[in-house]
């Protein structure tokens, strides 16, 4: 029997051991602990096949977990379904629709489906969600017509037509050109600031470097990282760029500062800033430390900048492969 506790309170999304073996023995999901702040933007990155879509669908009830329990909102998932899916607006894999019926009507449908939805309330929040999404305009076309952007953004319209305090969205900017992803962005973080927490999936890292607060590094079915995306990209090193037309001497005195992974390229001498080390009495080695060291060996330093290290860099890091944004 499970115990009754006030654990997931603060979480929108919690899950521990969440496990997915797919019936031919693929194991898509192992052992997945996540944790989701209540009020957060949590971008949940993988390449593609590392499982996102998956936990997702464990995370909703679509399919059942071969171990591991979820929780969403603190209730636990599938059991909670009824009470707890009503407060969850969901969009995963391209919506279903209908296709020789218009946007609007295929949302007028899809609210008269919802039996927590008010019918009196429902023409309103119809063109509301469609304005939200920019789909007005084209609120009269037949679905078929939709281009895939603009059916993601019916789908994301359907899971708009109520007040949400959680949103799941799989891939929300897939099939999207680049004004239409700026538009999607900028609609989450609309909706963060009125309150609702957003789980997206994603395989692109600047787009999880643009709107997300947190996020959780998947691969092959494991979690690798999670934290504010902050932590993440701090967990690895920026890279230091100077332009010298003294580079022999640059490079000497950065490797005595502990810099590794030095590169001549030209006048352009680039390397990895060092780590500070665990002990408490390692001062972190300001990159301007640095500067002021060329500069007093009498290195002439023409440029000199610290690389922010990316959520990119991290997952690198992390991974020790490049990030697979294929498909
Ligand atoms: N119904 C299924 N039966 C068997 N294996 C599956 C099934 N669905 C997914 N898989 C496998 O499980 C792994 C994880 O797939 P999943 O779709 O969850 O990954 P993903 O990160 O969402 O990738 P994508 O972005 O391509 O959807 C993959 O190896 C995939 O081939």
């Amino acid at each position: 029997m499970e115990q009754r506790s006030t654990e997931g309170n603060d979480t929108a999304v919690e899950t521990r051991g969440l496990t997915k073996r797919y019936r031919g023995g693929q194991l898509a999901v192992d052992a997945l602990d996540l944790s989701v702040p209540r009020g957060s933007v949590f971008g949940f990155l993988g390449p593609n096949g590392s499982g996102k879509t998956t936990t997702i669908r464990m995370l909703m009830g679509l399919i059942e977990p071969t171990s591991g329990r979820a929780r969403l909102l603190g209730e636990p998932m599938p059991r909670a379904a009824r009470s707890v899916l009503p407060r969850v607006g969901a969009l995963i894999e391209g919506p279903a629709l209908y296709p020789f019926l218009t946007g609007r009507d295929n949302l007028l449908r899809y609210d008269a489906a919802d039996p927590t939805a008010d019918p009196r309330t429902r023409v309103p929040r119809v063109e509301a969600a469609l304005n939200r999404v920019g789909l007005a305009a084209a609120a009269g076309k037949k679905a078929r017509a939709y281009s895939l952007g603009m059916k993601q953004r019916l789908g994301l319209a359907a899971a708009l037509l109520q007040p949400r305090e959680l949103l799941v969205l799989d891939e929300p900017t897939n099939g999207l050109d680049p004004q239409g992803m700026r538009e999607i962005r900028s609609l989450v973080r609309e909706l963060a600031e009125e309150g609702t927490t957003v789980f997206l999936s994603s395989h692109l890292l600047d787009e999880i470097e643009q709107v997300c607060t947190h996020a959780a590094v998947m691969a092959q079915g494991r979690l690798i990282a999670q934290g504010t995306v902050a932590e993440l990209a701090a967990g690895s090193r920026g890279r230091l760029v100077v332009t010298t037309p003294d580079p022999a001497d640059a490079v000497r005195i950065l490797k005595e500062h502990g810099v590794t992974d030095l590169v001549i390229l030209d006048e352009r001498v680039s390397g990895e800033l060092p780590v500070p080390g665990p002990g408490a009495d390692d001062a972190p080695l300001e990159p301007a430390d640095l500067n002021a060291a060329l500069v007093r060996a009498g290195v002439r330093v023409r440029a000199f900048g610290a690389e922010r290290a990316s959520l990119e860099d991290a997952f690198v890091a992390l991974t020790g492969e490049g990030f697979d944004v294929a498909g």
